[in-house]
């Protein structure tokens, strides 16, 4: 995969996808879809279920080919494979929760910062001084993090110990852990409450100025994009149908359409549309640090 070689901003990555097309056998997932997302922004894209979401974000993510179209990332080609985004600053959160299950909480959130280390895996493996320098530098960013999403306490639980919500927070520390220039999150506020999702918007909207990352958000949780997203693009069977401010988006005939049109599952817009639970504790407790303090 090359790298990308284009102009970078401190606002995070800059990625577009030009005519992305994507066929199953005979069934045509996606059609000519384009997005941009520049540096800064929160962009999201929703639509009625089957819309194309999953494999337009599978697609960025390296885990779908496109059978046409093509990807840029800060004006370079992109030719995404899963196991060289993070060190290309591209970081994805999963559906539901997806922490490895064997290693505590606190490991987890380290194996996400490990690409920011500065030593191989043989510096680790011989026990040079280097390693043991990185390991802690990984350890301490890690606790800050479980600490800034209110979940330290949990550091030696293993995951499948934690309450859902929790889980969600640790998954969102570890992918933050890898300071990210593009945050893709794919459904982060699935199976949240009211209180978590509140917190959630808060933290998605901080992103692109504390954290220094662009966002791409795939989300049913219509209250949250239309509140966090700088634009949302909207798919329906497999193609764009609009594309533009949560304001023009809302207005659309053609989205409303699309929604109430659909027959299973439709999601008016500005539906509550996951169960509410009561939040614990705080999503985040205090702000990201800044580009300039995460790379110091
Ligand atoms: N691996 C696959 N093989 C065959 N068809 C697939 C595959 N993945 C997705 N599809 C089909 O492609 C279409 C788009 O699916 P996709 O999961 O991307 O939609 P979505 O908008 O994410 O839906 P949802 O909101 O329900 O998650 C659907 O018709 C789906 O059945």
């Amino acid at each position: 995969m090359k790298a990308p070689s284009g102009e970078t901003s401190a606002a995070g990555h800059r990625l577009a996808l030009r005519g992305i097309g994507v066929r199953f056998g005979g069934l045509t997932a996606l059609d000519g879809v384009s997005l941009d997302v520049a540096p800064g922004q929160v962009v999201g894209v929703i639509g009625p279920n089957g819309a194309g979401k999953t494999t337009l974000f599978n697609v960025v993510c390296g885990l779908v080919r496109p059978t046409s179209g093509t990807l840029e990332l800060n004006g370079a080609r992109l030719v995404p494979q899963p196991h060289r985004l993070a060190g290309l600053g591209v970081v994805r959160t999963l559906q539901g929760v997806g922490l490895f299950r064997g290693l505590t909480v606190l490991e987890n959130v380290m194996a996400g910062a490990t690409c920011t280390a500065r030593t191989g895996f043989f510096s680790g493996l011989l026990a040079l001084p280097r390693a043991d320098r990185d390991e802690r530098r990984l350890r301490e960013e890690a606790m800050a993090q479980l600490e800034r999403f209110g979940v330290a306490g949990y550091a030696a639980a293993l995951p499948g110990t934690l309450p859902y919500a929790v889980g969600k927070r640790v998954a969102l520390a570890r992918a933050l852990a890898a300071r990210p220039r593009l945050l893709l999150l794919d459904e982060p506020a699935g199976g949240l409450g009211a209180q978590d999702i509140e917190e959630l918007a808060e933290l998605i909207t901080t992103l692109p100025r504390e954290a220094g990352c662009s966002v791409m958000l795939v989300e049913h949780h219509m209250d949250l994009v239309m509140r966090v997203c700088d634009r949302i693009a909207v798919l329906d069977f497999g193609r764009r149908i609009a594309e533009g401010t949560p304001d023009e988006v809302r207005e659309n005939p053609a989205v409303t359409e699309a929604y109430l049109g659909a027959e299973a599952d439709p999601i008016p817009l500005g539906e509550e549309t996951t169960p509410p639970a009561p939040a614990a504790v705080p999503f985040v407790r205090e702000a990201a640090p800044s580009a300039q303090e995460a790379a110091a």
